[in-house]
């Protein structure tokens, strides 16, 4: 069985469509997308097929291919085995950092904190860390820009007195802006989106249509972004209410969704 006719009509549809367009930017999350969640963060993994895919995609004519993530540049690229030299841009902390400048100006892809930033960084980590210690489940991850609790496993309850304590931070840290993600808390000091840094990139490459897959509040930016009637394909993995045009259950689905738009593209 082909993969794309493994695909729900509308959505084989959208990306045969998709896959005519003269230059593509095909762009994936990475938690909960090309890697199923996980306990521990650091053993998270992606799924057999999916960066194959991506390697693959990224090689053919008129097609770039972009990870866009929450997770720091540096974690991204050890998780996806990703680097500089694969053809495919990485885009970590949100839109904070990119392995490439994600505009064609003369902006750097990574820099470092200013003092202001700085100093709201270690604020909103001392207050995290305090949080931490009075619910003893919690978890700290520490980020060049941001801290992040996580509370995956927790009690509900606790769970939920946790996050309330983290979202409340930056009433006391000035500088601090606070996003919820699945069973973790961010604080972080860059004034950044997924779905403004992915616009950037997509200028940049001249790209006229883009696909994107993501399943966490973060990746709404992108697909608010993208109007399906502009030609995106917008993929939200999971539950939960989203401004994407389509739906695939679960993680499980994208190594067959990324080999049918590889195929699509390379039979057109
Ligand atoms: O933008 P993403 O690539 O989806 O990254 C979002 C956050 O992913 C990580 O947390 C999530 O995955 C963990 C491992 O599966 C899981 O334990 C946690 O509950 C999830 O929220 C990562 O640790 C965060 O830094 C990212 O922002």
């Amino acid at each position: 069985m082909s993969p794309s006719s493994q695909l729900p009509g509308d959505l084989r549809q959208a990306v045969e469509r998709f896959a005519k367009e003269p230059r593509l930017l095909v762009a994936s999350d990475f938690d909960g997308v090309l890697a199923p969640l996980v306990l521990d963060p650091m053993s998270a993994r992606a799924q057999p097929g999916t960066i194959e895919a991506l390697r693959a995609l990224a090689a053919l004519p008129d097609v770039h291919v972009a990870v866009v993530s929450g997770r720091d540049l540096a974690t991204l690229s050890k998780l996806t085995g990703l680097s500089a030299d694969d053809g495919i841009v990485l885009v970590g902390s949100h839109g904070g950092e990119s392995s490439e400048s994600l505009t064609d100006g003369s902006s750097t892809p990574s820099s470092g904190l200013g003092a202001a930033e700085q100093a709201a960084l270690e604020g909103a980590t001392e207050a995290l860390e305090a949080i931490v210690e009075r619910f003893g489940e919690a978890r700290v991850e520490h980020k060049p820009a941001g801290v992040v609790l996580h509370t995956r496993g927790m009690d509900d309850d606790e769970a939920a007195r946790a996050s309330a304590a983290a979202l409340a931070v930056p009433d006391d840290v000035p500088g601090v802006r606070a996003m919820r993600g699945k069973s973790v808390v961010e604080l972080s000091v860059l004034d950044v989106t997924k779905g403004s840094a992915l616009a950037a990139l997509a200028q940049k490459l001249g790209t006229n249509v883009t696909a994107y897959f993501g399943d966490d509040v973060t990746d709404e930016t992108v697909f608010e972004a993208l109007d399906a009637t502009g030609g995106h394909v917008t993929v939200k993995v999971g539950e939960g209410d989203t401004a994407a045009a389509y739906r695939v259950d679960s993680c499980e689905a994208m190594p067959t969704l990324l080999k049918a738009l590889l195929e699509a593209r390379a039979t057109r």
